[in-house]
Order: structure tokens, then C-alpha cells, then sequence
């Protein structure tokens, strides 16, 4: 039985670069690590509908921050049985973004907080209702938003392909969203955070997320 780690962070913030290095670090460690990513684009209707959306298609269905919010968890249903069996297959299954992207953007763009209506709607909807796999540890990469703004930027100048959505454009979201994952880290939302800033060896962060993960054993044993 293998351990499920997420990555969670504005847009820009260098996730998916970080799943990458702690990728290699683990690997090298001689682990089996299977990463993926949400949404998934190009395997799920729902997250295709939702990105076309973010990208001002569907009339105004991106207007709706339920219907939104309700794709990108579609999504994750619609994984849960093959992420419960990658998790015993492999010794790490690392995922870029997960619910708590769903509750921090939703909070967000509702002006809530993480004690508000809609961080419970996600949780009781995915976690309750749908019964995604809890993570073990959920990782925030916590960046200033205005690097990870400029970082998304420069992204779309280089590739036509990564050119920004509805949320990426708005930096008041961004901020919003920054803080509701702050708060959702602080109040250990659903399962433990640790909290990543700054400059970071990814092979001494690698053995930190396990160590927590062991910690956390430790505690509940
Ligand atoms: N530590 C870093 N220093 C400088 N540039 C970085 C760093 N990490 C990532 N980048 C660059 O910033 C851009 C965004 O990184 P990345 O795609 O990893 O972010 P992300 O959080 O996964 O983004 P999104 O959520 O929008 O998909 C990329 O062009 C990447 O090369
Ligand atoms: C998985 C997920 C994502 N979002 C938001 C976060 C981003 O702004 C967009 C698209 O994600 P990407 O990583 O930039 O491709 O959607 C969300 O609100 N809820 C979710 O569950």
C-alpha cells in the first residue's frame, strides 16, 4: 500500500516543475512513483468542458462557480477507483492539484473564507458523497502570487498553447485563492499540509513529505 501525495498552489506557482523533481528524487531513492495530474485534460469530458469554459466557451457556464466546481470534481470521481488502485501498486502516487484546488478556487470566488459554506460543499461533496481517496499529505507550494502571475505569463509568451484562463487572468482570484489556501493548510483541511516557501532542496523536501507521512502514522497508531 503506497502513500498519495498532492501538490497544491496558485496558477504559476511551479507545481507541476516541483512534481517533476520530487519525481526524480524519490525514484532515485528506488521508489515506484506513478504522477498525474488534475484536471485531466484529453481523458475527461468534465475537465475538457471545464477548461473550454475557462477559455470563454459554454455560454456562461464558467459564471457558475458551483457548475465549475462540480466538472472538476466529476473528474476526480470519475478517477477515484484507479487512484485507489495505483495507490497499492506503487510506493507513491503524486498528484498535481486535488480537491483542495476545488475548495480554494471556489472560496475564492465566492470572497468566503476556508470556514465557509462552499471548502464544506467540496469536501462533503467529493470526499463524503464521492469518496475520492484522502490524500496523505497535501503539499501548498506557496509562492508570492505576483511571481507565480509573471511566471504563468511568461508561459503564454513562449507557448501558444498555455495561453492564460479566465482564473490565470484574474489577479484578485489569484490573491484570494493564496490566502484560502493558507487557511486550509492551517486548519490541516481534511488531512495534514505541509507548507513549502522559498528557495528548497526538492531531495531534502522529498524525505520531508515521507518523514510527515511517518509522523502521522506514529500519531494515530
Ligand atoms: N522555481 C522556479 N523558478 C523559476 N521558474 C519556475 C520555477 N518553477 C516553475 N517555473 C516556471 O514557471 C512556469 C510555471 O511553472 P509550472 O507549470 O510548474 O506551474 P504550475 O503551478 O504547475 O502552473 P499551473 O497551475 O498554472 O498549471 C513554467 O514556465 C516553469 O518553467
Ligand atoms: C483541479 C481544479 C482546478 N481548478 C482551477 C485551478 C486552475 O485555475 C484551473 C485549471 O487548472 P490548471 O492546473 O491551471 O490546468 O482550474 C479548480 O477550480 N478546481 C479544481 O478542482
Amino acid at each position: 500500500m503506497g502513500i498519495l501525495i498532492t501538490i497544491e498552489g496558485v496558477d504559476g506557482a511551479g507545481k507541476h516543475t516541483l512534481s517533476r523533481g520530487l519525481t526524480l528524487a524519490w525514484e532515485a531513492e528506488g521508489l515506484d512513483v506513478l504522477r498525474m495530474g488534475f484536471p485531466r485534460y484529453g481523458e475527461s469530458l468534465h475537465a475538457d468542458l471545464a477548461a473550454e469554459a475557462l477559455h470563454g466557451e459554454h455560454g456562461d457556464l464558467s459564471s457558475s462557480v458551483f457548475a465549475m466546481a462540480a466538472l472538476f470534481a466529476l473528474d476526480r470521481h470519475d478517477a477515484a477507483r484507479d487512484l485507489r488502485r495505483l495507490v497499492n501498486r506503487n510506493d507513491v502516487v503524486l498528484l498535481d492539484r486535488y480537491a483542495a484546488s476545488n475548495a480554494a478556487y471556489s472560496a475564492a470566488r465566492l470572497n468566503e473564507g476556508a470556514e465557509g459554506a462552499a471548502v464544506e460543499w467540496v469536501r462533503a461533496l467529493e470526499f463524503d458523497r464521492f469518496a475520492i481517496p484522502v490524500p496523505d499529505v497535501q503539499v501548498l507550494l506557496r509562492v508570492p502570487v505576483e511571481v507565480a502571475a509573471e511566471r504563468a505569463r511568461s508561459r503564454e509568451e513562449q507557448d501558444a498553447s498555455r495561453e492564460r484562463d479566465t482564473y490565470e487572468r484574474d489577479e484578485s482570484l489569484q490573491h484570494r485563492t493564496a490566502q484560502v489556501y493558507d487557511e486550509l493548510a492551517a486548519r490541516s483541511w481534511v488531512s495534514p499540509w505541509l507548507v513549502v516557501e522559498g528557495s528548497f532542496d526538492v531531495a531534502q523536501l522529498a524525505a520531508n513529505v515521507l518523514n510527515q507521512r511517518v509522523e502521522q502514522q506514529e500519531v494515530t497508531r
